[in-house]
Order: C-alpha cells, then structure tokens, then sequence
C-alpha cells in the first residue's frame, strides 16, 4: 500500500545508517591491519593526512593508537597528554603541530623498538658553562667505543672547530629542509639565536646494531627526546656550586656580559628542572664527570682514569 512506502527521509535515514555501519567496518579493518603488522602505523597516519575524509582520516586518534601492539588504555592516554591531542580528534583532523609530533613519536618508537635492549639512547643537558662540551670532549677523545652524535646546527663553526665533527654547520634554507624531510630526532632554537638539532638517521643506525648513542643537548632538546622515546637514559649535568657555574661562564669568555647575565637567567630555570631527569652527575673534574656518564651507557670497554 501507498501509506506503507518508505518515505524520502527514511530511505536517506536507512543509507545512512548503512553508510555508517560499513564506515565503521571499514576503520576496524584498518585497526585490524595495524594490530597484525600488515600496515604500520605511519603508514596509516600519512593515508590519514593525504585523505583527511577517507577511512584513516576518520580513525580517533584515540583507538589508532590503542591498535598498536604494546600500546594500551593507560599508556595511551599519557601518549595522548604528551602530544596535547584531545581525546575526540580523528587523524584526518589533527593540526600540522599535532600531527609532526605524532608522526615523531611513531617514527622514534619504531626505533627505539628495533634496538637491542643493552643499547641506550643516552641524552646529557644541563646548564650553559656547566661543562656539558668539555665532558663530551673529553667522552669522544678517551672512549672510541661511544658513538656521539654530530648535530646540526646554523650557527656558524668557531676557531678549531672541525665540519662533521663538531657540528654539521648548515644554512637556514639548509635547515628548514631537514625538519620538512623528519630528517631531525630532535631540534631547537637554543639560547633564542641558533637552531640545533639531533640528525636521526645515524641514531637509528646505531641502537638497531645494538650501540648506545650519546646526545649532547640542551634541555627543550632533552624534554622532546624524553616525550618521543621515554626509555631514553636523561643524564643532568650539575656544577660543584651556582658560583663555580658563573666562574665557568665568565671565565670561558666567549659570550658579552649582556649575553652572559641574559644566560644565567636561563641557567637559574634549567637548574629548576634537574629533577625531569633520571640521573644527575655533578662535574667536578671532567673525568670523573664523563666516567659517570660512559658507566650509565653499558659499555663493555672503557679506560680507567687517568
Ligand atoms: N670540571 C671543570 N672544571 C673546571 N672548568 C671546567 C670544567 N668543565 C668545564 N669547564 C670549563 O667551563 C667552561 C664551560 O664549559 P663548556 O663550554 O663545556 O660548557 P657547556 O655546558 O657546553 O656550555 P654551553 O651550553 O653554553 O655551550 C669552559 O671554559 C670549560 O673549559
Ligand atoms: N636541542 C639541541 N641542542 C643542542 C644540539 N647540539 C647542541 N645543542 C646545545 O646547544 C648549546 C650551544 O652549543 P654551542 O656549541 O653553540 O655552544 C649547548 O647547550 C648544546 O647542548 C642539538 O642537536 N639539539
């Protein structure tokens, strides 16, 4: 009978309930997909950036990450709190910031995963003038067997300092591109002059062999490492006393007073943060210090003291 008929507005309620229905057979698939390995999870993070409507698009960040394998409910929401991504956004609706820091967190869980468990990502930051240098000096001079990783940086190299070794001295253009490509574990604007950063790519090389790597950065660098690869070993490097940390400073004479006052402000809010870090290493003597350092890296070969 005619009265009987579905109307429009049903017939458009039915299909769209269907629509629904396959829509969310369509994501489960996908968390199905991440959960066995048969698609990673950047791989579904870059579909969801390229189709923001598509079927990732439409994932909540949410259950892509509880899909991945050793990630549940708990650590998720820290995973989430960390990348400041609210519970109701989908992947296709994530802002560029949202999405970088998830794709990082992604790519250095990926590392970190593939590592051998004797090998340590092993981060020392402290203070301008503490000796954070003078101690990695000292580490790369005397223990051949630690991998010390070569930044990248805008600032330009200094008397002595040698390309590849003390730094990797790029331009801004140079720079820019590297941070596009994800080429950088970490990086930042340090003392609000120059950019620095951690390049990844021999990082990765170095845990996946089974090496540990030593990174020599300042603290935003440190709080990034720490929120991508919380295993990382976060070293703090601590003067004998504040006064010991002004004499360094003044008495190493490469900054203006302006600079120097301007840096020991800093120096007072990142003394502030030594307890975000798991160890602490008061550098009396430089090779006391960098002895403290190389035994938190699992090394099995390292001199004795001179
Ligand atoms: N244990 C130490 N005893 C005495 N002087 C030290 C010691 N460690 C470092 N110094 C001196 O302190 C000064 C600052 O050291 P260094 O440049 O290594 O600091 P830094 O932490 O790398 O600084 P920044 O973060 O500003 O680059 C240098 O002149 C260095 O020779
Ligand atoms: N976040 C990062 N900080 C870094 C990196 N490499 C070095 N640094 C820090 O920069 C300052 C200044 O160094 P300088 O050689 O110009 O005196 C120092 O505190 C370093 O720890 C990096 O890759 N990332």
């Amino acid at each position: 009978m005619a009265e009987n008929r579905p109307t429009p507005p049903d017939v458009d309620r039915v299909a769209a309930s269907r629509a629904a229905v396959a829509a969310r057979r369509a994501r489960a698939a996908v968390k199905a997909e991440i959960a066995a390995g048969k698609r990673t999870p950047l791989a579904v993070l870059a579909a969801a950036i390229e189709h923001p409507d598509g079927v990732e698009g439409r994932l909540r960040a949410t259950e892509f990450l509880v899909s991945i394998p050793a990630i549940g409910v708990t650590k998720m929401r820290r995973i989430m709190t960390q990348l400041e991504i609210s519970p109701s956004k989908r992947l296709g609706g994530l802002g560029k910031h949202q999405r970088d820091r998830l794709r990082l967190f992604l790519a250095n869980r990926t590392v970190s995963r593939r590592g051998s468990s004797d090998a340590h990502l092993v981060v020392l930051a402290g203070p301008t003038a503490v000796g954070k240098g003078a101690v990695a000096g000292y580490i790369r001079e005397n223990y051949p067997d630690v991998l010390l990783s070569v930044s990248a940086t805008t600032r330009a190299p200094r008397p002595g300092e040698v390309e590849g070794t003390s730094y990797f001295f790029v331009t801004d253009a140079e720079f820019d591109r590297m941070v596009a490509s994800g080429e950088l574990l970490e990086w930042a604007v340090v003392h609000n002059a120059f950019r620095y950063g951690t390049p990844r790519e021999p990082v990765e090389q170095a845990l996946a062999s089974g090496h540990s790597v030593l990174l020599e950065i300042d603290l935003q660098g440190a709080r990034s490492v720490r929120a991508a690869m919380p295993e990382a070993r976060m070293v703090f490097l601590l003067p004998p006393s504040w006064d010991e940390l002004v004499r360094r400073l003044i008495g190493r004479g490469t900054e203006s007073p302006a600079e120097q006052a301007r840096r020991l402000e800093t120096a007072k809010l990142e003394l502030a943060a030594q307890d975000e870090f798991d160890f602490r290493v008061v550098n009396q003597e430089v090779n006391v210090a960098a002895r403290e350092v190389v035994d938190l890296m699992n090394l099995r070969k390292a001199p004795s003291l001179l």
